[in-house]
């Protein structure tokens, strides 16, 4: 960066948060969490086993609008499945700013979705493309009001990874919906790892 002239000021920066890894997922927890969920032991025994290519995983990207979470999220993605990982990725219904079924970044960067106006209503209607994903991304996360049990259930019981990309704060600076509920799973697994 340049060096700025007399009352000239810091150009803001827009920080994109990912912290990762988070909920690697311990066994115990598993159990405690299926059970908090109203699930059967064999139930859960079953989900467990549903996904034994991959460890559940948390991975978030919180950050304020046009800050690059879904090119982020793409990103992600990509190299995802090209490491031959199946992934599905999802939206909110409400965001039909540029497209009522795809991905699409503020710059124009896109790839197809599911759009779905709660994450339940994804697993209903998409029950098979669920079961067979190793991976799920989630755009525009503040929208759904089951983030939360969506995530742990994914995670925890099912195996998966799931890469979350939604804002940190809403325009008053105050939470908006479940994003920030997720942050404390990280403790799960141990220390946050942040980084810009
Ligand atoms: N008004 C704009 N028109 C075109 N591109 C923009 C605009 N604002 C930001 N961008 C670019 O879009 C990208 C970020 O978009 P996106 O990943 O969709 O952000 P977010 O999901 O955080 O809102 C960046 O490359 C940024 O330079
Ligand atoms: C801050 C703020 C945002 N929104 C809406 C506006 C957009 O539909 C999304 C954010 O999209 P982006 O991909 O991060 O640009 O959220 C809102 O409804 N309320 C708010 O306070």
């Amino acid at each position: 960066m340049g060096s700025l002239t007399p009352g000239e000021r810091v150009p803001r920066r827009r920080p994109v948060w990912h912290i990762r890894p988070a909920a690697q997922i311990a066994r115990h927890h598993t159990q405690l969490l299926c059970t908090a969920a109203g699930s059967s032991s064999s139930e859960a025994a079953t989900a467990r086993h549903t996904n034994s290519a991959t460890a559940g995983q948390l991975d978030l990207i919180i950050g304020p609008m046009f800050a690059g979470k879904t090119s982020a999220l793409l990103k992600r993605v990509n190299d995802l499945e090209a490491q031959g990982l199946t992934v599905v990725a999802i939206k909110s219904a409400k965001d039909t700013r540029y497209h009522a079924s795809r991905l699409v970044t503020h710059d124009g960067q896109s790839r197809e979705c599911f759009a779905a106006s709660s994450l339940a209503e994804f697993k209903e209607h998409q029950a098979s493309e669920y079961r067979a994903s190793q991976a799920i991304a989630i755009d525009e996360a503040q929208f759904f009001p089951d983030l939360l049990e969506f995530c742990l259930e994914a995670a925890e019981r099912d195996n998966k990874l799931v890469v979350v990309a939604g804002l940190s704060g809403d325009f008053r600076r105050k939470r908006f919906g479940e994003v920030l509920d997720l942050v404390p799973l990280d403790a799960i697994a141990g220390p946050l790892a942040l980084s810009v």
